[in-house]
């Protein structure tokens, strides 16, 4: 074993390409080799991506996960080439359906919001507050190439079949409303149709339900598994939450200043955390406890109980 591949970087690529499962044998949606992200600031220049390598194939979700700080965002930014060039240094490989951004930058014009869209962390702030919900689908669509700008009806017929397919009830309706007059939930929902607008192959999903209640992380959660499952959608998904990527990851990288530091099956890094850093963020993730039914204990469950998403991780994966 060379010095190199003692590093947690190197065993954790080493695990990864390892864990890169035979069974596929088309091109992967995304492939991403040694990718390094360096942030130049007025002080110092700070590596928040080292050396980071996953593949991710059609129907499956890849997981980033890791604590606040880790490095998990500068990666899907990086890869979407959505950072300031003047702050952000990268190099690696990334290659998005086959077309190598590394080897020609301005080609990420060529696959975002086309055949990769990106769901945001907030969707409070991801929307117009000046323009209604109907314009902004309205110009997602006609951006993707599915209606020309001036056909309003086929703009609204789209529109329409793109709110009922993340099931937004009475979509007319809605298309005429301001975000300030949607719920967290629905407008997520609204951001989720927006990102679909272009029928992209992968969603990069940023933290996409960190900004909602616990009650409706569940719905946005299931909605993106049963978009996969219909049109074999891949997702990258990067949240900090271990239940979250329990209930929807097929495999996991596990995120440390920057560098994985342990790769793997969801199962396998679930079961069995080989870092004490995994273990941490599997420490945070409420499990259910015995009900007790005793009066002194009614109404009281042991640890938290009150995610639908956590509960439902565990019917999904246990
Ligand atoms: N604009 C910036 N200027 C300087 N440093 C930055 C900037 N953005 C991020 N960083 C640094 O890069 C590193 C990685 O940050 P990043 O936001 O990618 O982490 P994260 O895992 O996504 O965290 P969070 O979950 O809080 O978003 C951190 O050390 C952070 O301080």
């Amino acid at each position: 074993m060379t010095a190199s591949s003692e590093t947690p970087a190197a065993k954790a690529t080493a695990q990864a390409e390892a864990t890169e499962q035979p069974k596929f044998t088309e091109q992967p949606l995304l492939e991403v080799r040694d990718f390094q992200v360096e942030l130049i600031t007025d002080t110092a220049i700070i590596r928040a991506v080292d050396a980071v390598s996953f593949s991710i194939h059609r129907g499956e979700t890849v997981t980033i996960i890791g604590e606040s700080g880790s490095g998990k965002s500068t990666t899907a930014m990086g890869i979407l080439r959505l950072l300031p060039e003047d702050l952000a240094v990268l190099s690696g490989t990334v290659v998005i359906d086959g077309v190598d951004i590394s080897a020609d930058p301005k080609a990420i014009n060529k696959v975002r919001g086309k055949t990769l869209a990106l769901i945001p962390q907030d969707p409070m702030t991801a929307l117009s507050p000046v323009h209604s919900i109907g314009s902004q689908l309205f110009e997602a669509i006609s951006i993707a190439g599915a209606a020309s700008a001036k056909d309003k009806a086929a703009l609204q017929a789209r529109a329409v079949r793109l709110l009922e397919q993340v099931h937004i009830p009475t979509p007319e309706k809605q298309l005429k409303k301001y975000p300030h007059q949607l719920s967290g939930g629905m407008l997520q929902r609204v951001l989720i149709a927006i990102a679909l607008a272009s029928e992209p192959q992968l969603l990069v999903a940023d933290e996409p339900t960190s900004a909602l209640d616990v009650t409706v992380q569940a719905g946005i959660l299931d909605l993106l598994l049963e978009l996969q499952e219909q049109r074999g959608i891949g997702i990258l998904m990067i949240t900090h939450d271990l239940g979250v990527a329990r209930l929807i990851s097929d495999r996991i990288h596990v995120m440390k200043d920057g560098a994985f530091v342990e790769s793997g099956e969801v199962q396998q890094i679930v079961d069995h955390p080989a870092t004490e850093y995994t273990q941490t963020l599997l420490a945070a993730v409420p499990v259910l406890g015995e009900w007790d039914e005793t009066p002194a204990a009614t109404g009281r469950r042991s640890a938290a109980t009150t995610s639908p998403a956590l509960t439902q991780t565990g019917a999904r994966n246990d």
